[in-house]
Order: C-alpha cells, then sequence, then structure tokens
C-alpha cells in the first residue's frame, strides 16, 4: 500500500476571477520508505504542493490519502503528527530566544506525550548532537546545528513522512553532504518516507528514488534516480536541468555528495 496517494490535487491562491491555479490536476503515489522528489524552477508549485500534503495549505481540491487514510483539508492531530515538515531556514523556523531543549518540548506538550525529558535526550542523539545542546540557543549553534535541531523536532512526535523543503540549500556543501546523510541514515533506521523539494538535481539525485519535475503546476515527467543519472530523460524541460546542472553536479560529487549518495 502507498504511504501518500494524491488524485488530481489542484491548488489555487485568491477567489473568483482573481484566482491564481498554481497547482493543476497533480497525482502521484509514494511508496513506503521511498524518498519521492519535486524538483523544478521557483513558482512552480513544488512548496503548494508540500503544503498541501501537510495539512498547512487548505484551499486545495482533489484526493489526499495518508497512509491509508483520507486527509481532508482540516486534519486531526494524530494526523497532523504522521507527517512534519523540515524548512529551508532552520533559524527562521526555530524561535532564537527559546533554548533547544524548550523547542523540542513544545510538541510534546502540544500532543500531550509523556516521558519528555527523555524523548528529548533520545531524538538529540539520533540527529547527533550531544545532550546538553538542550540548553544552548540557535544562535549558539552552526548553520548544520540548527537544520539538526530542526529535524530532531520534526523526528520527536514519531511521524512516518518527512516533507523536506530544501533542507539543505542554506548550508555550506560540505555541511549539506552531512545532513543528507543524515537523513539516509534516518529514513533506513526509523522506516520513514519522503518528499523532498529542491531546485538541486544533485541534491535530488542523490537521496531521491523517484522524482516528479514540475512545470507551472503541473508534472511533465515522473522519472528514476538511475534514468536522471544516465541523463535517460523523456522531457525537454528535464532535460533543461539536467543541461543546467551539468559540470557543477560532479564538482559537488567530488567533495563529497556522490559518497553520500551511495553511502
Ligand atoms: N500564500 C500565497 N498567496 C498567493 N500566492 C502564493 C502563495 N504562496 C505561493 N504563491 C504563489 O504560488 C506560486 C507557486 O509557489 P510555490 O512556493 O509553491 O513555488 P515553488 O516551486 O515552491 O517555488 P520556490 O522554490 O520559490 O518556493 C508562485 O507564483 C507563488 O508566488
Amino acid at each position: 500500500m502507498a504511504m501518500i496517494k494524491v488524485d488530481n490535487l489542484a491548488v489555487a491562491y485568491g477567489h473568483g476571477q482573481n484566482a491564481l491555479k498554481v497547482v493543476k490536476d497533480v497525482s502521484f503515489e509514494v511508496a513506503k520508505g521511498e524518498t519521492f522528489g519535486l524538483v523544478g524552477e521557483s513558482g512552480c508549485g513544488k512548496s503548494t504542493v508540500l503544503g498541501a500534503l501537510a495539512g498547512r495549505n487548505k484551499t486545495w481540491s482533489g484526493s489526499v490519502v495518508i497512509d491509508g487514510e483520507a486527509a481532508n483539508p482540516k486534519r486531526t492531530k494524530s494526523q497532523l503528527a504522521k507527517q512534519q515538515m523540515v524548512f529551508q531556514d532552520p533559524f527562521g523556523s526555530i524561535h532564537p530566544r527559546h533554548t533547544i531543549g524548550r523547542t523540542l518540548l513544545e510538541p510534546l506538550e502540544i500532543h500531550g506525550l509523556d516521558r519528555r525529558q527523555e524523548r528529548i535526550e533520545e531524538v538529540l542523539r539520533d540527529v547527533g548532537l550531544p545532550h546538553n545542546f538542550r540548553y544552548r540557543f540557535p544562535h549558539q549553534l552552526s548553520g548544520g546545528q540548527r537544520q539538526r535541531v530542526a529535524i530532531a523536532r520534526a523526528l520527536i512526535l514519531k511521524p512516518r513522512i518527512l516533507l523536506l523543503d530544501e533542507p539543505t540549500s542554506a548550508l555550506d556543501v560540505s555541511i549539506q553532504a552531512e545532513i543528507l546523510n543524515l537523513l539516509k541514515d534516518l529514513r533506513e533506521r526509523e522506516h520513514l518516507t519522503y518528499v523532498l523539494v529542491s531546485h538541486d538535481m544533485a541534491v535530488i539525485a542523490h537521496l531521491c528514488d523517484r522524482v516528479a519535475v514540475m512545470q507551472d503546476g503541473v508534472f511533465v515527467e515522473v522519472t528514476t534516480r538511475e534514468n536522471l543519472l544516465k541523463g535517460e530523460v523523456a522531457h525537454p524541460y528535464t532535460q533543461t536541468l539536467l543541461d543546467g546542472s551539468r559540470g557543477y553536479v560532479p564538482a559537488r560529487q567530488r567533495r563529497g555528495l556522490q559518497s553520500v549518495g551511495h553511502a
């Protein structure tokens, strides 16, 4: 059974004649444990698809089924806990004046979970941070450490799905490899399913099993990682994206992304 099944998803912003259709009739499935990528240039609707899956965007139509359960635009608490988002900019998504411990405590309180201190220690360990980081503030951490905290906050509710919106694009290349490696490890260890938005073919090719290429609110092609790496793609727009990343991809791979891809 698919972990995520989306049929005829459409999203518009605004109403009536001013409505702007940004996602038009998109359908796809993501298997349990799979990483499904969404790639395309800025404004094509990638984050909007992710927002509808996450329950953040409530103005969509179509059908979204998550783990066998139909998801209405308004979700229950347990449905919301099942998928968590990680954003590009951890500084923007973590409260700057809260300690890391408080940031991690908040979702546990909202969802009424027990063993709170133990869970905080466990999740810090899972993302490779020392347990005394709970006493630190975001400005005392590096960019990579802050993104680890954002991943920890997403994981603390034990979700089945992570929705990753450009999770490494604000980081230095060397740190990007570390974070991608961590995401790979966590996916195996926790049997997670990912949907990953990126404009970066190198990131897509290293983490995703399959990828949907988006242009102007529609999928122009859904292809596999193998086909991307071989350059065997069907749609001219996918080819354009690949051509744009050529030269860049091998350079990044030499700096460690390739080893991440085969870790
Ligand atoms: N809340 C909103 N209200 C009105 N228009 C919006 C809103 N959010 C996004 N849009 C518009 O919808 C379109 C798709 O945006 P979206 O963020 O989904 O694209 P994207 O492919 O993820 O791009 P980016 O990589 O720049 O985030 C864009 O034209 C954007 O300006």
